[in-house]
């Protein structure tokens, strides 16, 4: 793999859709060989953090690089960041095969790394059925599949563990595992905070769109009983700060 060992760098992102504002003033970095987990209840504006790494929105102002650069400014996008957003489609009639050979011939891959995909994702059996009755499970791993095509360094996932069965989230959590001890930077939203625990290495929490916490989970968790336990715990003192600070 292109294992350029790739770190994102948000910066000071701040992004407001008219009177909302969705993330304010959030700087974080996710190491390589790690997976970072992005945590923070429903509308914390984890989607729209992701969306702006890749240049899906616009921000009002800070940014995020990627190895130091901006999303705009890589030089082969696709062979550098894979995403998986949580409304990623298919068309129901595509096979699974022909859906994989649509985006590697978009992006300039061969067809035998659509084989090695449906391998490495254990697709190969249901390669050649129409992903319109895929199960939860494997329609994840497909998204997984075309998110890896360019064999890129760095992984944005928006809730991949949504929906997925406990077999299913011990196997994501296995495979990402497995990418990270590749070298790759893996970041992995989430509002399920008990659900990623077993899974990240890192993470970084946040709630109306602004950073709680972050660092790695066995020293942020420490005395505390859980992530869960943590997070209740930092955003009651928060809610404190926020009638000073001015939070939203
Ligand atoms: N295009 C948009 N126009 C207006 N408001 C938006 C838009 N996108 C997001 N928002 C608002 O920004 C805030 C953050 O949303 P975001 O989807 O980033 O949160 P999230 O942490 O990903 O939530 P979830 O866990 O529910 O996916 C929410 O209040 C949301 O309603």
């Amino acid at each position: 793999m292109s294992a350029d060992h790739l770190a994102v760098e948000v910066s000071r992102l701040t992004k407001r859709f008219g009177a909302v504002t969705a993330v304010q003033d959030l700087s974080f970095t996710v190491r390589p060989g790690a997976v970072t987990g992005f945590l923070g209840p429903n509308g914390a504006g984890k989607t729209t953090t992701m969306r702006a790494i890749l240049d899906l929105v616009t921000p009002t102002s800070g940014g995020a690089t990627i190895g130091g650069r901006r999303y705009r400014d890589l030089p082969r996008p696709s062979a550098t960041v894979g995403a998986v957003f949580a409304d990623s489609a298919f068309h129901p009639g595509h096979t699974a095969r022909a859906h994989l050979r649509t985006y590697a011939a978009m992006g300039g891959y061969p067809d035998r790394r659509v084989d090695e995909l449906l391998r490495l994702l254990g697709l190969t059996e249901a390669a050649d059925r129409r992903t319109g009755g895929f199960s939860t499970g494997m329609r994840q791993r497909l998204s997984l599949a075309t998110a890896l095509l360019g064999d890129p360094g760095v992984l944005l996932l928006d809730e991949p563990g949504n929906g997925l069965d406990p077999e299913g989230t011990a196997w994501l959590r296995g495979f990402l595992r497995g990418l990270a001890r590749e070298g790759r930077t893996v970041l992995v939203s989430s509002h399920l905070l008990s659900e990623v625990e077993q899974l990240v290495d890192d993470v970084v929490l946040i709630r109306r769109g602004r950073k709680v916490t972050a660092g790695p989970l066995a020293e942020l968790v420490g005395g505390h009983q859980s992530l869960e336990q943590l997070f209740l715990k930092l955003t009651v003192e928060g809610s404190t700060w926020s009638t000073t600070g001015g939070e939203a």
